[in-house]
């Protein structure tokens, strides 16, 4: 049974979902960006969205990140409010500290690393958990050689992020939000900023992570074939709404909708011509 049919019997079974955006939406000024956006992650589910530039995917994950507040709507994660609390049966803004504590269930993992670079990799990977975690120095270290083996980083623990190359680079930003036991771990672009060469293993690395783990992810991202490869589900957004959404197979072979067949067939033509993928170009630039 392929994973969107065992979340329909997971969603007939009760079992509930680990993040929900219900009627999200976000507006700058006047300026409509996402809109009524309904989304559920399962368990494990790992989710790809794609869609043009400027059609909404990062504004969707920063809100996740916490990093924006909806104009609209809610996000639950792990059955918590994020973005709200409730304060005597009345549902508010959240507090600093409740964000704080639900941004804890949610790894993330960028374009530019934002690695410390005064640190070593092991304490780049050790340093959250120890401080924020309150995880014990020892068994921190532990995790840090397992989880940097599993990237395999291991024989670089003593090293300054400054010696490693961008792809390794990425790789230690992936230990260290592994590190935290995120319940998801959000990706985004996370290898547009690399040089060609380095991307693969960074996709390798995130492919390794998905098969293992039980965490649910979800991946922005511009690499189609890595989309249909490691996904559960696709979903396709433009003009701020999800246009459409199915499994890897069904997006990709048997697009729906005008919008979408229109988007492939740009992106397939641009890469076999070898040039920047139009699907990266923005509408308004596309006019
Ligand atoms: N802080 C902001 N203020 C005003 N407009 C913004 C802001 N952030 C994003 N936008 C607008 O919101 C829209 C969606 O942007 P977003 O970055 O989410 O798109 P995207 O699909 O992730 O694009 P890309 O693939 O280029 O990263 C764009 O039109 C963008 O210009």
């Amino acid at each position: 049974m392929n994973k969107v049919a065992e979340n329909r019997e997971a969603f007939a079974e009760g079992r509930e979902p680990i993040v929900k955006y219900r009627k999200i939406g976000k507006s700058y000024g006047s300026v409509d960006v996402l809109s009524e956006i309904d989304l559920d992650l399962m368990p494990g589910e790992k989710v790809a969205v794609i869609g043009p530039s400027g059609s909404g995917k990062t504004t969707l994950a920063r809100m996740l990140m916490t990093l924006e507040r909806p104009t609209a709507g809610t996000i639950e994660v792990d059955g918590e409010l994020l973005w709200h609390e409730k304060r005597q049966g009345k549902l508010v803004p959240a507090s600093e500290k409740h964000l704080h504590r639900v941004r804890s269930k949610i790894g993330m993992v960028f374009q530019h690393f934002n690695l410390f670079p005064h640190m070593t990799i092991m304490r780049n990977v050790t340093e959250a958990p120890i401080h924020v975690q309150g995880m014990g120095k020892a068994e921190a270290i532990r995790m840090g050689l397992d989880v940097l083996e599993k990237v395999g980083l291991a024989d670089k623990k003593d090293e300054y992020p400054a010696r490693l190359s961008g792809g390794q680079k990425q790789r230690v930003a992936i230990a260290r939000a592994v590190m935290m036991k995120p319940r998801v771990m959000l990706f985004d672009e996370a290898t547009s900023a690399l040089d060609p060469e380095l991307v693969g293993e960074v996709l390798a690395v995130i492919k390794d992570l998905a098969a293992a783990g039980d965490m649910a992810m979800m991946l922005i991202t511009h690499e189609m074939d890595f989309a249909r490869d490691i996904a559960d589900r696709v979903i396709f957004t433009d003009g701020g709404s999800i246009v459409e959404q199915g499994t890897p197979e069904d997006l990709f072979e048997r697009p729906q909708s005008p919008r979408l067949q229109s988007f492939l067939s740009r992106f397939r033509q641009s890469w076999f011509m070898g040039g920047i993928p139009e699907a990266s170009i923005s509408a308004e630039k596309r006019g």
